[in-house]
């Protein structure tokens, strides 16, 4: 008779799930020791690591990702890192081990009591199985939970002695079991959209993460071209869904209410594809849409729909919705759209130090086009976006809720998703301190990814903060004389520090020569997001 240790990797093989990253403890090693061959172990040496690692593999895979933690300890150290999981809509399938099930009452060591209520929450659905016997049952509705919109994290805990028990013969349905969502407009839906879109004289479109997560860019490429009208990126923007040199493209939406509803003024339709309406950040008080603006908002979340202040919403399949309604309206009804001026030309740095706009100007020239950038350097956005020339799905990834420690790691799981695009973090000498033990990761398992650190000394975004809310000064916003090529080299990774372009250039054209991972720390100047 099989075990529910057997049926479990059976279940997690028919899905695909036989990458596992992982930090363990005792309670995870009966179901971790004699792993079978056709399953491969990441370790992460501190779980915001391991979850951030699984993170960004999950979303350049388009696919859920399997997590193994310890205990409640490993769970508290991962929540971090679940703040983004959340929002961006991640299907990951997180398990976390258990004490011997009849000690847990008695809160003995290593216990995770109430452990389905920890990570709420930052999870779409948790749960530790009733008996042994529904230990499988319970991982089968994990996954599905997780794959099914609006994806998300989800988590199960264990109790370790579970896995020798016997399983049910029953459990064999499992293995086959599929689940998909079906959401398409009806034709009146559909029909009544695609006139709302030839009625209006100045529609826009602004895109949000989810479009890049289905691979939709196109569509709403296409939909753009039909309709002749701007496009934007969502505030808050956690993936890049529409290519950034494109003659509709117009920019990433400032994440404040007046900002958006000035910029929005004079469109009398906007319509809102993939993303939440809105992920706003800095207090802003103002009009949520001016007069005469009316919102349609496309969403595969019915929270965001819920939730949204203003505008009207349709839960849906966002690809499918796109084409069809690119299909439906009225051509040539507007005047051709007048493109972006060309890339600015870099701003200059000061003695011995480089503009961010510098950095990302040589990184863009020097790597290759299709380079995936996953960036964490929260107060040169703007410089980044100003200088990008995103081209392809899948290009661009940032903390969902700007919970700090994503950055290299997720780099390090997106790098091992998608060998074949080179990967690059640009992170900033803050942040990478609360992930910097991915390093270790991507030197132990080889896995190339080019890391570049920002060092000016200060948590900046932090700076520009206290002047956004007139705070003065505050403590704790300097981090000076931090030596990341020291501190790589410790975890295996060779290091370079450069101050110039040349020296920039030299250095990410011997790291794309390298095959393996690579840190280039730059001393730039301080600049606003
Ligand atoms: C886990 C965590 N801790 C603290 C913060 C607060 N925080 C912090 C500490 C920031 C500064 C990041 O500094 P950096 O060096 O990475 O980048 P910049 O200098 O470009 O801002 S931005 C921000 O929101 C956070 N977002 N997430
Ligand atoms: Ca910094």
């Amino acid at each position: 008779m099989a075990s529910v240790r057997d049926v479990t990797f059976e279940l997690l093989r028919a899905h695909g799930l036989t990458t596992i990253f992982g930090n363990p403890g005792s309670n995870e090693l009966p179901f971790l020791a004699g792993l079978p061959d056709d399953f491969r172990y990441l370790l992460g040496l501190h779980e915001g690591v391991v979850l951030a690692m699984a993170d960004g593999y999950a979303q350049a895979r388009r696919g859920p990702a399997l997590v193994n933690l310890h205990a409640a300890a490993g769970t508290g150290n991962a929540m971090g890192q679940l703040t983004n999981s959340v929002y961006s809509h991640s299907p990951l399938v997180v398990t976390a081990g258990q004490q011997v099930r009849s000690t847990v009452g008695q809160e003995v060591m290593l216990a995770n009591v109430d452990a389905a209520a920890l990570p709420r929450p930052l999870v779409k659905w948790s749960s530790e199985p009733a008996s042994a016997e529904d230990v499988p049952r319970t991982i089968s509705q994990a996954i599905h939970t997780a794959t099914l919109a609006p994806q998300g994290p989800v988590y199960v805990s264990v109790p370790y002695d579970d896995w020798r028990a016997e399983s049910s013969v029953e459990a064999r349905h499992l293995l086959s079991r599929t689940t998909v969502t079906a959401a398409a407009l009806t034709t009146p839906q559909l029909t009544e959209l695609a006139a709302m879109l030839d009625r209006a004289e100045r529609p826009v479109l602004i895109l949000g993460p989810d479009v890049d997560a289905v691979a939709a860019n196109d569509h709403a490429v296409a939909l753009a071209e039909a309709l002749a009208a701007p496009a934007w990126i969502a505030p808050s923007a956690s993936r890049c869904p529409f290519p950034t040199r494109h003659p509709a493209f117009r920019g990433v939406l400032p994440a404040g209410v007046k900002a958006i509803s000035d910029l929005l003024a004079g469109h009398d339709l906007v319509l809102v594809v993939g993303a939440p309406v809105f992920r706003y950040h800095q207090y802003d008080p103002g009009r949520y849409l001016s007069e005469g603006t009316r919102l349609v908002h496309l969403t595969v979340d019915p929270g965001e729909a819920a939730r949204a202040p203003m505008g009207d919403a349709i839960v849906c399949d966002l690809a499918d919705t796109l084409a069809r309604l690119t299909a439906a309206v009225t051509l040539g009804r507007r005047a051709a759209l007048v493109p972006l001026p060309p890339i600015p030309a870099p701003r200059s740095g000061s003695a011995s130090r480089l503009h961010p706009e510098e950095v990302f100007a040589v990184l863009r020239d020097t790597a290759p086009a299709d380079t995936v950038w996953v960036t964490e350097s929260t107060s040169t956005t703007g410089a980044f976006w100003a200088q990008a020339d995103l081209r392809e799905p899948g290009s661009y990834y940032f903390p969902a809720s700007g919970g700090l420690g994503f950055g290299l790691p997720a780099a390090v799981g997106v790098q091992l998703a998608d060998p074949d695009r080179q990967v690059v973090a640009l992170v900033g000498d803050g942040s990478a301190n609360y992930g910097i033990t991915a390093l270790w990761t991507a030197a132990r398992y080889r896995i190339p990814v080019i890391f570049v650190i920002l060092r000016n000394g200060t948590y900046g975004a932090l700076r520009w903060f206290a002047q956004v809310l007139a705070a003065g000064e505050a403590p704790g916003l300097d981090i000076p004389d931090i030596d990341f090529t020291a501190l790589a080299a410790g975890y295996g990774v060779t290091g370079v520090t450069v101050a110039s372009r040349t020296a920039l250039v030299e250095a990410v054209t011997d790291a794309l020569a390298a095959g393996e991972p690579r840190l280039i720390q730059v001393d730039t100047d301080l600049t606003t997001p």
